[in-house]
């Protein structure tokens, strides 16, 4: 199946050129993970589900001025957001050498020109606050929400991949959130939203 036939099938409305870049982008992953072994995802077939995932916020998000990514690994979701995102400022935080040099290679080789590539651990990042972080399996909700204290404020959104454990992590969280929990299949969205 075509990536735009996923994308079709989950509503994602995305112009042709993006589409091109993310299959650009699947067919750079896919050649340095058998040398690399970045990701897990090993087939496109693989590569394109991490793309839907990474991309189906879009269908309820506010899109945000600027984003942080917490623990990018091979791109999902912060890359991906940043290729479908152009006019959003993005950040990926990653500690990770061959990550790093990865994600680095891909902004070059795609032009993507609003995202920067941090490769440090999200603690050592600095910034003005930004308007939504996101991250996907790094961590807990409690402790995502400490790690980027430095880098967030009243405005800023969050916007957590999750699976089952989310209503638990949530329930661990001391203070009074505002958020939805979007369910498809295995995954659960977790979209904390700012103050308005
Ligand atoms: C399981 S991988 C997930 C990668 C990607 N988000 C995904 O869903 O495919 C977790 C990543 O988080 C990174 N990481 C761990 N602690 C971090 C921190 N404090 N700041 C930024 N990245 C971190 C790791 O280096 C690793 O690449």
């Amino acid at each position: 199946m075509k990536l735009a036939d996923y994308l079709k099938n989950e509503s994602i409305k995305l112009d042709e050129a993006t589409i091109q870049k993310l299959e650009s982008f699947s067919e750079l992953l896919h050649e340095w993970n058998q040398i690399h072994n970045l990701t897990g995802a090993k087939t496109i077939a693989k590569i394109y589900e991490n793309i839907i995932d990474s991309l189906y916020p879009l269908t309820f998000i506010k899109i945000p001025k600027s984003l942080l990514d917490v623990g990018t690994g091979a791109g999902f979701p912060g890359l991906i957001l940043g290729i479908a995102l152009p006019q959003t400022e993005i950040v990926l935080a990653e500690p990770l050498k061959k990550r790093v040099s990865f994600l680095k290679y891909a902004c070059i080789d795609l032009g993507l020109d609003n995202v920067k590539v941090e490769g440090k651990r999200v603690e050592q990042v600095k910034h003005e606050p930004f308007e939504m972080i996101s991250s996907r399996a790094v961590t807990d909700t409690k402790f995502l929400l400490e790690l980027t204290k430095h880098i967030s404020d009243a405005h800023t959104s969050y916007l957590f991949y999750k699976g089952s454990r989310v209503f638990d992590e949530v329930e661990a969280v001391q203070h009074q959130l505002s958020y939805d929990i979007v369910q498809k299949n295995q995954r659960n969205y977790l979209y904390i939203k700012a103050d308005q």
